[in-house]
């Protein structure tokens, strides 16, 4: 587990402390991938980076285990470090150095000196990230998804039981997003780590994250797991994000639908709730017509999740609704 208690960090600058992050608390259980998302200045990154203590804290205190890493001294936070791997936007290879030196890097870094023994580690790391056939290239030589894919083996190369992940997917494209984002899901899984990956995009967290913190100018503004603030977001900044998910809908909601009859509904399925014929048996029941406005049917993490637009009309709305909800459905209406 990670705690954050009572953690406050201020920034001094030009002889002023200027607050990055006012104080809160946190708690991240061992094996989650948790998210947290935020705008350019909101205070990811500081946040991140307190977890390995390249930034300290001006108050409070961060425990990993039972261990207080600010009561640390520099060999215990070396050695704490050791448990902790990084992987950043930009991948910070060294690039006068092989693929496999540089994931053997953080292994020599630590001690280790039977060549043997690293050579056998950066072979398997090379396996588990699927790049068998680069072990000796240079990185100018590979395209930003394999070098994430080198950051990544070179982050696990001490077999840490934490991976920080820094905007690791934000200069790739979709496609390499997708294939990058599916690899950290498999080393959370198999591997058992626990994953703190912070990201502007909210696709990045509904794809991969168990749980989520929206932080806006310092503060932690909304937190839970990725369904519930994915489908019924809170804040506004957090409706921002995942707006931007999904531009269709969010582009179409309040514009479009002045002119349509009937009350508004938006629904959301998740689970096996997003297979069930409900709709049609409901319509069947109460008599209500309703018309599709907009709808999705896609993932949050492994759970299938569906959203519809809805415009209902007919006497029956409220039992519609009802009976519905029975079935597992959540139904919001929307203002007009
Ligand atoms: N080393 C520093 N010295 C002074 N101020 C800093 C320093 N690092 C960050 N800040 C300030 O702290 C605040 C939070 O910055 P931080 O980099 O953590 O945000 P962020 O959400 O990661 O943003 P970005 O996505 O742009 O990196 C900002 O106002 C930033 O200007």
């Amino acid at each position: 587990m990670i705690r954050f208690v009572d953690v406050r960090k201020s920034y001094r600058v030009g002889g002023q402390d200027i607050p990055a992050l006012k104080p809160f608390n946190l708690e991240i259980a061992d094996g989650e991938v948790f998210g947290i998302i935020g705008h350019s200045g909101a205070g990811k990154s500081t946040l991140i980076r307190l977890i390995n203590l390249l930034e300290r804290p001006s108050g409070g205190r961060i425990l990993i285990g039972d261990t207080d890493m600010t009561a640390l001294d520099d060999a215990g936070l070396r050695a704490q470090r050791q448990r902790i791997g990084m992987i950043f936007q930009h991948f910070n290879l060294l690039a006068s150095q092989t693929v496999a030196d540089n994931i053997a890097f953080p292994m020599r870094l630590a001690g280790e000196r039977d060549a043997r023994a690293i050579r056998a580690r950066v072979d398997e790391l090379l396996t588990r990230v699927g790049l068998s056939a680069h072990a000796d290239k240079y990185p100018s030589q590979l395209s930003g998804g394999q070098k994430q894919r080198v950051g990544i083996a070179r982050a696990l190369a001490n077999r840490p039981s934490i991976l920080l992940c820094d905007e690791a997917t934000s200069a790739l494209d979709p496609q390499t997003t997708a294939s990058v984002l599916e690899l950290l899901a498999e080393i959370n899984r198999e591997l058992k780590l626990t994953i703190v990956l912070i990201t502007h995009e909210m696709d990045v967290v509904r794809r991969v994250c168990d749980r989520v913190a929206v932080l806006d100018a310092g503060q932690i503004v909304e937190m839970g797991s990725v369904a519930d603030v994915f489908l019924h977001p809170q804040h506004a900044t957090t409706r921002r994000f995942v707006n931007e998910a999904l531009p269709e809908e969010a582009a179409s909601e309040h514009s479009h639908y002045a002119h349509v009859p009937g009350r508004i509904m938006r629904l959301s399925f998740r689970g096996e709730a997003t297979w069930t014929p409900a709709l049609g048996r409901v319509a069947r029941e109460t008599g209500v017509d309703f018309n599709i406005l907009a709808g999705r049917v896609d993932r949050i993490k492994d759970l299938p999740y569906g959203q519809l637009t809805l415009a209902m009309q007919g006497d029956g709305v409220d039992r519609a609704m009802a009976t519905l909800r029975d079935a597992g459905i959540e139904i919001e209406e929307l203002p007009r």
